[in-house]
């Protein structure tokens, strides 16, 4: 069996030279010819699969794409060709949660926010959305979900329409690309709707950058509107509207989702789809394969308030700041945008570091956050 893999599918080698010839290729290189006698293609989200890619695949019966958004793929194409397609959903879902998390401590640092005092809108109830009201249940913030198509199939739990959302202190999107249909979500946050949030509001887009229309946010800000922006993703990737950077409050490179976890984990899931179509056993799991985390123990025995105890357990986990001081450094354009993402530290969940309570009356909710007791 012939398999192509992006560099960027991480530990690639790891899972799948046992299964065949097993070839790397660079994303943004991969054309037509090379995928003449290949069986089986793995990618992340920088590489667009497409029938002018495929045209020449002759032997092509699988595609994978380590990731949870599948905007990038022809799923259509796919079908009709018998080509089995593959995502990795959820795979990152809890390392997208606590960039939120890290984003919601850090304004509370900077804002002086209560966290209990704020309702967080959820628009998107799925693999993120869900570990991310856990997460608020676990902290006892008050949230809304909207989901249409969820609610429409039958998910039991409470669903509001968007415009309730839009009365939330915090609103986070986490929706796929969705070019058409009732439940469309290209530029569902275009100039009338970013235009009604008021300036104590938060929007993150952790998401994909086309959900929010970056022309006409750009153009509010130019016109002095003054709400509070976050932005992990970006329209028209990697050639990004930098004249956005002054005006969010962060600005990061499509990392919401890289923790180390979450790429391996998307890697694995590959893994195991490839094995089952092939009909061979598995012989590998994650475990093994991560290696021990150098994080430092974590101590939240001096905190008097669920703030201070979230700055104690999560910023040295991850603190988003750090992400965002590197972006403005370095974001130049397309090339700087993906030399960023390709270079991104290694970064670790919440479960990788070992927590020390006490007799902390905060415990229980940072534990529910994810972390592990030392
Ligand atoms: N920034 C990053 O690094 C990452 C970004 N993502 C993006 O986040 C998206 C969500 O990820 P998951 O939760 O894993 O996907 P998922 O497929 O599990 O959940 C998406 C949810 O959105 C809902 N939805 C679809 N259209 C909607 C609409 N118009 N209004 C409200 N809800 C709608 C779906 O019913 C579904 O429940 C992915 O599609 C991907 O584009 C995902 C992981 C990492
Ligand atoms: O899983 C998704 O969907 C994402 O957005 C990924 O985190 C994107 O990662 P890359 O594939 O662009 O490295």
């Amino acid at each position: 069996m012939k398999l192509l893999y992006e560099q960027s599918v991480l530990e690639a080698p790891t899972f799948f030279a046992q299964l065949g010839d097993c070839q790397p290729f660079k994303s943004g290189t991969l054309q037509p010819h090379h995928l003449k006698d290949v069986d089986a293609l793995l990618v992340r989200s920088t590489t667009a699969v497409t029938p002018e890619l495929l045209s020449q695949a002759d032997k092509l019966q699988f595609v994978g794409t380590a990731t949870a958004g599948t905007n990038h793929v022809d799923k259509t194409y796919l079908a009709e060709n018998d080509i089995r397609f593959v995502s990795a959903a959820g795979c990152n879902a809890e390392a997208v949660a606590e960039y939120v998390i890290s984003v919601l401590v850090i304004m509370a640092l900077k804002n002086g926010w209560q966290l209990t005092d704020k309702k967080v809108g959820v628009l998107g109830a799925g693999h993120v959305g869900t570990a991310l009201s856990r997460k608020l249940d676990a902290l006892g913030v008050a949230y809304r979900l909207c989901d249409p198509p969820l609610e429409q199939a039958g998910d039991a739990r409470v669903f509001h329409p968007l415009d309730a959302l839009m009365e939330c202190d915090v609103i986070s999107l986490h929706v796929p690309l969705v070019e058409e249909g009732p439940y469309s979500t290209r530029n569902l946050f275009g100039a009338e709707r970013l235009a009604n949030l008021n300036r104590s509001q938060l929007l993150i887009n952790a998401c994909r950058g086309e959900v929010v229309d970056n022309q006409a946010l750009l153009e509010l800000f130019k016109q002095g509107w003054d709400g509070n922006v976050v932005l992990d993703v970006w329209d028209k990737e990697p050639d990004i509207e930098l004249g956005l950077l002054p005006y969010v409050k962060l600005a990061t490179a499509h990392i919401a989702g890289h923790t180390l976890e979450g790429k391996v984990r998307g890697t694995a899931m590959l893994y195991q789809a490839l094995c089952q179509h092939l009909g061979v056993e598995e012989t590998l799991t994650l475990s093994g394969i991560l290696p021990e985390p150098d994080l430092p123990t974590l101590d939240i025995r001096q905190a008097k308030t669920l703030e201070q105890a979230l700055q104690a357990a999560v910023l040295p986990v991850y603190d988003a700041r750090a992400d965002d001081r590197q972006f403005r450094d370095r974001v130049t354009g397309p090339e700087a945008f993906n030399y960023i993402r390709r270079h991104y530290a290694i970064r670790r969940e919440f479960a990788a570091a070992q927590l020390c309570t006490g007799n902390s009356p905060f415990s229980e909710a940072i534990y529910r956050l994810g972390f592990n007791q030392a």
